[in-house]
């Protein structure tokens, strides 16, 4: 079965679903059972930030057979995470050697080197984001951060931006088509179609929601495998395959 580095780096896309820390064995099983590709650890969500509960929450989902993202989201890019800078980077850390991969903001520069460093370390592939609940901003300006990410370290940049229409859209999918190893995401009812239609351009992991707190627009995890198994052969055979393939 291919690594999650070979998977991002190319071929059918990822079908990701965000978990925080309720009932990890329970749900890290019925994810598997429902072929979810990717276990994006919202840790940010977790009921409890101590590295040790963190990092068994993890290891549920890897034990179950899951390939694991740990995301640990600021609140200035839509996320939960209540602590300081320190004690956000001594627990990715501490949860990176656990998970396959780790995503953190372009904007948390105070520990953005950090994390890649730890991810280096360990040989986890590294995704830097960037998020706007709000607006899509210019193509310069994605462009000048998409830069900024891959400086930083990037393995994937991930692009989350509000799409108020068309025209975000066109500069969202412009982006997308513009550099290699992206995940570019149009956020609320307008950038929806975004979460199928771009993974076909090479978007390389779409998130969806089994309950839980879905992203504005995010499509639940049944509706989005039916619609990739219906536009995307390479998805639908690997989904065929049991995800081996
Ligand atoms: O950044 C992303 C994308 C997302 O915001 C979405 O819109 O699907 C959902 C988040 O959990 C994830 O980390």
């Amino acid at each position: 079965m291919a690594t999650l580095r070979e998977r991002l780096a190319g071929g059918a896309p990822l079908v990701a679903v965000s978990f925080g820390d309720d009932d990890a064995e329970g749900e890290a099983a019925r994810a598997r059972a429902l072929g979810v590709d990717l276990a994006e650890l919202r840790i940010d969500w977790y009921r409890s930030y101590v590295p040790g509960d963190v990092c068994r929450a993890a290891a549920a989902f890897r034990a179950a057979g899951l390939p694991t993202l740990a995301t640990i989201r600021s609140k200035a890019e839509g996320g939960y995470w209540p602590g300081d800078d320190a004690e956000r980077l001594a627990l990715f850390e501490a949860v990176i050697p656990e998970v396959d991969a780790v995503d953190v903001e372009l904007s948390s520069a105070g520990i953005l080197p950090g994390v890649v460093a730890a991810a280096r370390a360990a040989d986890r592939p590294v995704i830097v984001s960037y998020h706007d609940f709000e607006a899509t901003p210019g193509e310069a300006a994605l462009r000048a951060t998409v830069e900024a990410a891959v400086a930083a370290g990037a393995d994937v940049v991930k692009i989350s931006t509000m799409a108020r229409g068309p025209e975000d859209l066109r500069v969202l999918a412009g982006l997308l088509l513009r550099y290699d190893s992206m995940i570019v995401i149009g956020m609320g009812a307008e950038g929806a179609g975004s979460r199928v239609f771009f993974p076909l351009l090479g978007s390389r992991i779409t998130y969806s929601a089994i309950g839980g707190r879905p992203a504005p627009g995010q499509l639940p995890f049944a509706e989005t495998v039916r619609l990739l198994e219906t536009f995307s052969p390479g998805y639908a055979a690997r989904r065929a395959a049991g995800g081996d393939a």
